[in-house]
């Protein structure tokens, strides 16, 4: 693209630029590549125009920022800009020609269930013939099925990530994709542009409060998705869906509790292997085996299933999608032991709710006692969840392994001690500490066996754990597996 035209879709005068050819976009230094268009953006820990320098080195073609730091001169060409991420964004869909628009995009917005809903949606879209890329914090897919990485890890990476990943999927064939939209994200601009089809809305809870300041101002980044969003899917569950009403075009609602809706499940039954529940539904009346672990996918597949029909799956595709459905890795995943060992299962769950809600869907399936590994991450990070979440996992599990999960610069012993004072003030004492998070697996897997369950709750996939200054690498089933081994012949040994 000319820089002229690319200033013209950003509705800048292009009078006066050079008529050079720009070849890409991007808000990081190290990753420019020589023909690209440097954006400088103020953040928080950093000023992009003090990169300026090395993206030139790296070979920019112009920078656009909000303007040059006093006293500071640029060599390039510098266009300037009421709103850099905005500029980003728009450039970064000029560049790869508005992918969006020539595919069918459902977006997921939400506390929890973004991951398991999206790739619970591009599955069920698969199942219907269409041809469907995925992007969540899993990682990347086209619709080869194959699961690609960012070099940084989000769960909605920048818009230039965003756009790039969205054209490569229309160049090979896709017909529909599925992004999941962190509130990150839509409060950055990273999916700004992106033309929504279907906007489908798990619930609502507190996190990320360290970034949003308050719970509202929360919602309201959420919110964009349903606003921009041609359907809405919304869980009547969720208290706050009741302020989403009539914001999109169109809506279909869905509910796992036996509220009214247009997605109802009804007669849910839980077993160790998955879930059977019947949905009544604007496509049919029908019967739905789900082989995954957890009530609440139950929301998680309605809300899918009120997305993928809407795009042409009929009732059996979608009964034939869930039936077939592999699961999410790191979510309520099954760890294979030896028979008369402990049912160990890896989950992401990292919020109060969301543990509340594995644990009590595993003490539904757990004929004898249920343990939890849990820790609350350091730094910033929603400090104030830290005695909720030892509250949750003493009141929901029988027993309690507090331990490190991404500790970062804050002192372990302080979670810890946060932790246990959850546990103490609503008066539990069924918990100890263990700070090594290998020991503490191994600990709770030992001490386990038959009809007994250990929820490793927190990391889920993540391949890092933040010690420290450190980031080692992580494995959390890898680990579950080693402890089952280790644990060696099975049998309770409770101490
Ligand atoms: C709160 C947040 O999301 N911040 C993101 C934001 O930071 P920022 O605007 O403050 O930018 P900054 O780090 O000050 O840098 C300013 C500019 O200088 C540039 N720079 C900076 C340093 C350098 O060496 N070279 C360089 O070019 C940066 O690329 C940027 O353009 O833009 C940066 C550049 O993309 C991100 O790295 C940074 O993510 C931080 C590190 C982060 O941890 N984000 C997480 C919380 C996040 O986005 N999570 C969501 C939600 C996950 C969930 O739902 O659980 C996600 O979508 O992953
Ligand atoms: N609909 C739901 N309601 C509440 N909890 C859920 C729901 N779906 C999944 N969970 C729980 O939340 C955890 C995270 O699920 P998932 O990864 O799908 O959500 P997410 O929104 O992508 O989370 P994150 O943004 O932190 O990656 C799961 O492991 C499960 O314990």
């Amino acid at each position: 693209m000319r820089l002229p035209d690319l200033a013209a879709a950003l509705g800048l005068s292009a009078a006066e630029l050079p008529d050079l050819g720009v070849r890409g976009v991007t808000h990081n230094a190290d990753w420019v590549t020589a023909g690209d268009l440097f954006v400088a953006i103020r953040g928080a820990r950093f000023d992009g125009h003090a990169f300026i320098a090395q993206a030139q080195e790296r070979g920019v073609v112009a920078v656009i920022g909000e303007g040059l730091p006093a006293g500071e001169t640029c060599a390039l060409p510098y266009l300037k800009v009421p709103d850099a991420r905005a500029a980003l964004a728009d450039a970064a869909c000029a560049l790869h020609g508005h992918p969006s628009r020539e595919l069918r995009v459902v977006g997921v917005t939400g506390t929890d269930g973004k991951t398991t809903t999206s790739w619970l949606t591009r599955h069920l879209l698969r199942a219907a013939g269409l041809k469907t890329g995925l992007l969540s914090t899993v990682g990347y897919e086209l619709p080869d099925g194959e699961l690609r990485h960012f070099p940084a890890h989000f769960t909605t990476p920048e818009a230039p990530q965003v756009q790039a990943t969205l054209r490569e999927m229309v160049n090979v064939g896709a017909q529909a994709t599925v992004l999941e939209a962190s509130s990150h994200a839509l409060a950055l601009d990273r999916v700004r542009g992106v033309a929504w089809d279907v906007g489908i809305w798990t619930h609502l809870s507190s996190e990320h409060l360290d970034f949003h300041g308050t719970l509202e101002n929360y919602f309201a980044e959420k919110r964009k998705l349903i606003q921009r969003s041609a359907l809405a899917v919304l869980n009547v569950d969720d208290p706050w869906t009741a302020q989403l009403r009539g914001l999109a075009p169109l809506e279909t609602t869905y509910s796992a509790e036996g509220q009214h809706a247009d997605w109802r499940a009804y007669e849910i039954g839980e077993g160790p292997e998955g879930l059977r529940f019947r949905v009544s539904s604007p496509a049919g009346e029908f019967e739905a085996k789900l082989p995954m672990i957890g009530r609440f996918n139950v929301a998680n597949a309605l809300a899918a299933m009120g997305a993928a029909h809407h795009l042409g799956a009929g009732v059996e595709q979608l009964r034939a999608g869930l039936a077939s459905f592999r699961g999410v890795p790191g979510r309520m995943e099954l760890v294979p032991g030896e028979a008369g060992q402990p049912r160990v299962i890896v989950d992401f769950a990292h919020t109060p709710p969301s543990l509340e809600k594995a644990l009590a869907t595993l003490r539904a399936t757990t004929p004898g006692r249920l343990w939890v590994v849990i820790g609350s991450a350091g730094g910033p990070r929603d400090p104030h969840k830290r005695a909720p979440l030892g509250e949750v996992a003493t009141r929901l599990a029988d027993y309690a392994v507090f331990t490190e999960e991404d500790h970062r610069d804050t002192p372990l012993a302080d979670i810890l001690a946060e932790m246990e004072r959850g546990a103490r003030e609503a008066g539990r004492a069924n918990f100890r500490s263990i700070e090594d998070r290998a020991q503490a697996i191994r600990h709770a897997v030992s001490s386990l066996g038959a009809d007994d369950t250990v929820l490793l709750a927190g990391k889920g996939p993540e391949d890092t754990l933040e010690r420290g200054t450190e980031a080692l690498a992580w494995n959390e089933v890898g680990e579950a597996r080693a402890a089952l081994a280790a644990a060696g012949a099975p049998g309770p040994r409770l101490a």
